[in-house]
């Protein structure tokens, strides 16, 4: 399903609490760094973001938060497909260049993609990638929340973690197993 729903619950009881201080909370809680791209009919695309998790297992689905004021919110609006890069230690100017009022090209123009199943660009090199097709999309507050369907994906063993934590990023090394 593809059609945009309302929330269950009361977006106006919610926004009772400062989005400052929600922010200052939230810059507390450490997230991996993911570059969400998309290609197809309504164009190329990609953003940084951290507002991606893990929903259930059966059937496989992640879902992405995006502000629909984002320049890469038209490209996810309409395009089917998209794909969830987990961007490594190395990463960190693809972050900042995604994350940045930079022209879509000169985003794109930072690291060396390709493309799989979907035609959404795949990162070379990312920790992991997550290739899926977009299925319900939820309004809420100034986000459209992606429910994503995964039909292909890919780790890489090699790398360190990019982490953003108190607004600043963070590597995390791969401990040996059982370390
Ligand atoms: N979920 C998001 O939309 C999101 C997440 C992280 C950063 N950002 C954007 O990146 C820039 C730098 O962010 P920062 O972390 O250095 O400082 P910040 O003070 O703007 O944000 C602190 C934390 O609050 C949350 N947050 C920020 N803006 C949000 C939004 N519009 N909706 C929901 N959650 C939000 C994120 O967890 C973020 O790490 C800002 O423009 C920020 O809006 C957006
Ligand atoms: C570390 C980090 C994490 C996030 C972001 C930024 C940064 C630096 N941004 C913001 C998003 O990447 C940014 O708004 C756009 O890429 C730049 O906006 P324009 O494309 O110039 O409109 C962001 N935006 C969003 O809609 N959902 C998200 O989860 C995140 N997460």
């Amino acid at each position: 399903m593809t059609s945009l729903q309302k929330p269950e619950y009361d977006v106006e009881a919610l926004s009772a609490v400062l989005p400052s201080a929600f922010r200052e909370a939230m810059s507390r809680l450490a997230a991996a760094v993911n570059v969400v791209t998309t290609d197809g009919p309504a164009g190329r695309a990609g953003f940084t973001a951290s507002a991606v998790c893990s929903v259930t297992d059966e059937p496989p689905t992640l879902l992405v938060c995006i502000n629909r004021r984002a320049s890469a919110y038209p490209s996810f609006a309409d395009n089917p497909a998209l794909c969830v890069n987990v961007l490594s230690a190395d990463h960190q100017q693809v972050s900042n260049t995604f994350g940045g009022k930079t022209p879509m090209a000169e985003r794109f123009a930072q690291a060396d993609w390709t493309t799989r199943e979907t035609g959404a660009p795949v990162l070379a090199n990312a920790l992991a990638h997550f290739e899926c097709r977009i299925g319900q999309r939820v309004a809420v507050g100034t986000h459209d929340v992606l429910f994503c369907e995964i039909v292909a994906m890919s780790t890489c063993d090699e790398s360190q973690c990019l982490l953003y934590f108190d607004r600043q990023y963070h590597q995390l090394p791969r401990l040996a197993p059982g370390g």
